[in-house]
């Protein structure tokens, strides 16, 4: 009795945690695959990158669902935000891990481990509560969860980003998480939100969102590749492109081939905007459904 108990409680929790996981993956599917990209990996191109393409990017992040599904359990079957803390760190560790084995060394996923991992967490967390799945909900959770130390956590990782902190006294990837996604809730999801009202296909509102955050985030991938004056001249250009009206009109669609021949000339790379992206489809799914195809 005890036992079908226990199963009649614990099934759909976990199916809800293997539905977020789901979720996740469409989210990074559908970032992958939107098209055309600045920079970035698409259908079409491997964009700035020498290591990465789109079959790899899809194929890793089918072997992070699981990954996925683990932090989500995690985060539904919490009592000690602490002790959660402690256990995605270690799931997120393992999944880098998993996620280099299955790539053969290349980072396909590093920040989209992160980001989406902490707001898949989150989302179950907000879930198994009974509280709010709406994006600025699970955002918060999302930074409350990355400003608790992971004590577990190497001191220096060495990693790229990490030194395009130090060298340009920016916050990184730790640190749009710790806030919160600012730019995630208050640009990602606007625009895409913006596009769709104004009557945009979704391939369009997904583009601008992009450019959203482009043209406001210090994008380590961008920094360490390309210093500062890459930085700028992506922000600058994603903004021009937004300021023509969007990626949809003829002047907009203008200024993201010129955003896109700036990102090529330079060998740069906006890999964090792309995460945010994946996380701001993410948390649209949540309230929304799978409504939104790929127009
Ligand atoms: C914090 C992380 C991202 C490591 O950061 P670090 O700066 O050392 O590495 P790295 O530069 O390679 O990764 C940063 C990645 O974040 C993305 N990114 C870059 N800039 C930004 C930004 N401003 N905002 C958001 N994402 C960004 C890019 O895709 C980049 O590749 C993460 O890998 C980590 O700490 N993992 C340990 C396991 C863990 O705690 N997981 C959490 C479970 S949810
Ligand atoms: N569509 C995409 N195309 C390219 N990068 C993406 C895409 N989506 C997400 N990213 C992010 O970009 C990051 C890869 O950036 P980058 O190649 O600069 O990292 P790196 O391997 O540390 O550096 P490098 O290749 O310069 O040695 C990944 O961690 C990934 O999260």
């Amino acid at each position: 009795m005890t036992t079908m108990m226990t199963m009649t409680i614990a099934l759909p929790v976990r199916e809800r945690c293997a539905a977020l996981a789901r979720q996740v993956l469409q989210a990074l599917l559908d970032e992958v695959t939107l098209t055309p990209k600045p920079g970035l990996v698409d259908l079409r191109s491997r964009g700035a990158h020498a290591d990465l393409n789109w079959a790899l990017m899809c194929h890793s992040a089918c072997v992070l669902q699981p990954v996925f599904a683990a932090m989500a359990d995690a985060g539904a079957q919490s009592e000690d935000d602490d002790l959660l803390r402690q256990r995605i760190g270690a799931i997120g560790r393992d999944g880098e891990a998993l996620m280099l084995t299955a790539t053969g060394g290349v980072n396909t996923h590093r920040g989209a481990i992160w980001a989406l991992g902490l707001l898949v967490t989150a989302a179950a967390q907000q879930g198994a509560r009974g509280a709010s799945l709406a994006p600025q909900a699970v955002a918060a959770r999302a930074g409350a969860l990355a400003r608790l130390t992971d004590h577990a956590a190497p001191v220096a990782t060495g990693n790229k980003g990490e030194l395009a902190c130090l060298q340009y006294q920016v916050d990184g990837a730790r640190g749009q998480a710790r806030a919160g996604f600012p730019l995630v809730t208050c640009a990602g999801l606007p625009a895409l939100h913006a596009s769709r009202a104004r009557g945009d296909n979704e391939t369009t509102a997904r583009l601008n969102a992009l450019l959203a955050i482009i043209s406001q985030l210090d994008d380590t991938c961008v920094l360490s590749r390309g210093g500062e004056a890459a930085l700028l001249a992506l922000q600058a250009g994603a903004a021009r492109v937004l300021a023509a009206g969007g990626a949809a009109t003829a002047a907009g669609s203008q200024a993201l081939l010129v955003l896109e021949a700036v990102a090529l000339a330079r060998g740069v790379s906006p890999g964090g905007a792309a995460d945010l992206l994946a996380a701001t489809l993410f948390l649209d799914r949540l309230t929304e459904g799978d409504a939104h195809g790929n127009a």
